[in-house]
């Protein structure tokens, strides 16, 4: 199995980082501009541009690939599930929950586009035509697109343009352009696409399962410690949340007591409080790590 992962720019780092996560360690190899092994024999990397992926995808260059939702919905359609897929579409299988932006339509700041039926008959620079387009028939406004390759922000400063619909996320890039947003086109973050062709493909099952478990590792704790036995309920009443704890006898203290070694996963803001309240009902030795997966 292929999967398409981002060869440069901002999802680069994050993507590999998710993959070692995920056991699926990277080998280094000459040839790691376009091609890589992974430790798993089955599983290759091909690397790409962001934009690219879901093409390579659909192509069947690659089985999977990893990208942004905006550049999936520019390539052409998206389905949530295998079962409503078409054959053209991408499975969206899960989110990754990084790169999050939107994009959104922006027009001049104290200019005559306030709203977005102010662009009939008008003209609209992006990055992302086809998702554009999309957009101006769901608000039914008649305007042009025009396609631009970057720097989408000055176009209508220029008058290349009236709008833009352009990526956002702290909005700084906005604000320093002199640009106000108009409306929202579309909510993006990174997900793991797939073929509707491969989706029971019991290899993506694995890799998806093994992506599944790093993002439910994240924010989460596992904490062990001893307790005295006797004391257990009051342990188990403090430790919020995930299911019971795993308990083991220990060894009896010095004293003759039973003891008993507890172990759980707990959220991590819960951490803080939960040590305090654990020590007040009797736990020693408590062990705070982090959790690389979780499989659920
Ligand atoms: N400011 C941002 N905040 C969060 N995510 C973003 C931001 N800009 C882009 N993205 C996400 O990252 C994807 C790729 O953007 P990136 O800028 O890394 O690639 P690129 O523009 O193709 O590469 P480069 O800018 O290096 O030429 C976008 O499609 C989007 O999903
Ligand atoms: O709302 P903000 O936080 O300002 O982010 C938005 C900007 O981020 C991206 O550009 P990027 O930094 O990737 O540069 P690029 O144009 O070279 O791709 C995007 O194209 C916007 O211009
Ligand atoms: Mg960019």
């Amino acid at each position: 199995m292929r999967i398409a992962v981002p060869n440069k720019g901002r999802l680069h780092d994050p993507t590999l980082s998710l993959l070692e996560r995920a056991g699926l360690h990277v080998e280094e190899t000459a040839d790691r501009q376009l091609y890589a092994d992974t430790v798993d024999p089955d599983v290759t990397v091909l690397f790409a541009r962001a934009a690219d992926i879901p093409e390579y995808v659909r192509d069947g260059a690659a089985d999977v690939g990893i990208t942004g939702l905006d550049q999936a919905a520019e390539s052409g359609g998206v389905a949530d599930s295998a079962s409503a897929a078409a054959d053209d579409d991408l499975v969206d299988l899960l989110d990754l929950g990084y790169g999050s932006c939107k994009l959104v339509l922006a027009a001049p700041e104290d200019g005559d586009i306030e709203r977005v039926a102010d662009l009939a008959g008008g003209t609209v620079a992006t990055e992302f035509p086809a998702v554009t387009r999309d957009y101006l028939d769901r608000v039914d406004v008649d305007a042009d697109v025009v396609t631009v390759t970057g720097a989408t922000e000055l176009t209508p400063h220029v008058d290349m343009a009236d709008a833009i619909v352009d990526i956002t996320s702290t909005g700084t890039t906005l604000k320093v352009n002199r640009l106000a947003v108009i409306d929202d086109v579309l909510d993006s973050s990174v997900r793991l696409f797939a073929r509707p062709d491969v989706v029971d493909d019991p290899k993506v099952g694995q890799v998806l399962t093994a992506f599944e478990s790093v993002l439910a590792a994240d924010g989460r704790r596992y904490l062990m410690m001893n307790a005295p036995k006797q004391r257990l309920d009051e342990v188990k009443d403090v430790i919020p949340g995930l299911g019971g704890p795993t308990v083991m006898n220990v060894e009896a203290d010095e004293n003759g007591n039973g003891m008993v070694a507890v172990h759980a996963v707990v959220e991590e803001r819960d951490v803080f409080a939960t040590i305090s309240e654990l020590k007040s009902v009797g736990a020693t030795g408590i062990l705070v790590t982090e959790i690389e997966r979780l499989v659920e």
